[in-house]
């Protein structure tokens, strides 16, 4: 790996929404690129009027202009990595899937739909434009509800994850991470632990690799922005070079003290901590 310049850091992308309250969204990503030294470079999808108790309103950006950011800063930077997350349209999920088909750089897809609160933060009708996206990515990040709509089958166990991540793979994806948090166990309870399933396509002879990573489950509702953090984390680390399955094992695992320390702040459930992240 070359070695760290903090004056020309890895650059990162986030394409993704506003989130006003600041726990999620862009501000949650580009904290977390900033933990891991990793600059980082926006373009904003939509603006949301959100706060810590839900999303008043949502103003997508018109695509073209979507596609006029993403040109940019792809014309001046060396960007390393891209994360994708709320996406918000059909027409901005077909222009970001077109924008990023040549960066040849690593490519997180965190397919945001609906927002902690419950909210929804993508049109029922951008879900199947998804489907090219993923195809691109080189890591996709549902939790189980986004899992069962993109697969179109119930996610509820880790082994309901697994199967998930094989047919996230099997439309293309390099790998699937299908995050734990709202899972039951194998046996159907819902334990003291979480398991995130990760799925590689290119072992040996083309074998699917799967990886487990079991956290110890923490007594909160305050997760608001976990998923930004999370993936955005990822991608940060694959700009830094690190290879994907080490990356995403780190990513997870440090999760827990983003949450563990998360901010009170504002009347509803509070956010996590992404300045938490970045360690070696
Ligand atoms: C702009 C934006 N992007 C993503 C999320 C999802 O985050 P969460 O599921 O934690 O609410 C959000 N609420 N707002």
């Amino acid at each position: 790996m070359p070695e760290y310049d903090p004056v020309r850091p890895p650059v990162a992308l986030t394409v993704a929404g506003s989130d006003s309250g600041g726990g999620a969204g862009i501000q949650a990503d580009l904290s977390a690129m900033t933990a891991h030294g990793v600059f980082g470079t926006a373009v904003v999808t939509a603006t949301t009027a959100q706060n810590t108790r839900g999303v008043e309103d949502v103003h997508p950006v018109p695509a073209d202009h979507v596609a006029s950011q993403y040109a940019a800063v792809a014309d001046d930077f060396d960007v390393a990595a891209i994360k994708t997350g709320m996406l918000a349209t059909a027409e901005i999920v077909e222009t970001v899937t077109g924008a990023v088909a040549d960066a040849r750089v690593p490519l997180v897809v965190d397919p945001v739909m609906v927002a902690a609160t419950g909210d929804r933060l993508l049109s029922p009708a951008a879900e199947e434009a998804y489907e090219d996206l993923i195809a691109a990515a080189t890591l996709v990040t549902p939790n189980a509800d986004e899992a069962e709509v993109l697969t179109d089958e119930p996610v509820e166990t880790p082994a309901d994850a697994e199967r998930a991540g094989r047919e996230l793979v099997a439309l293309g994806a390099d790998a699937a991470l299908v995050k734990g948090g709202h899972l039951a166990d194998d046996d159907g309870a819902t334990g003291e632990t979480v398991v995130d399933t990760l799925v590689r396509a290119g072992g040996k002879e083309g074998a699917i690799e799967v990886d487990r990573f079991e956290s110890p489950r923490i007594d909160t509702d305050a997760t608001h922005g976990s998923g930004c953090a999370l993936s955005s984390a990822v991608a940060a680390r694959l700009a830094r070079g690190e290879p994907l399955r080490g990356a995403v094992e780190k990513a997870v695992g440090e999760m827990s003290e983003a949450v563990r320390r998360g901010y009170d702040v504002g009347g509803g459930p509070g956010a996590v901590n992404p300045t938490m992240l970045g360690g070696e």
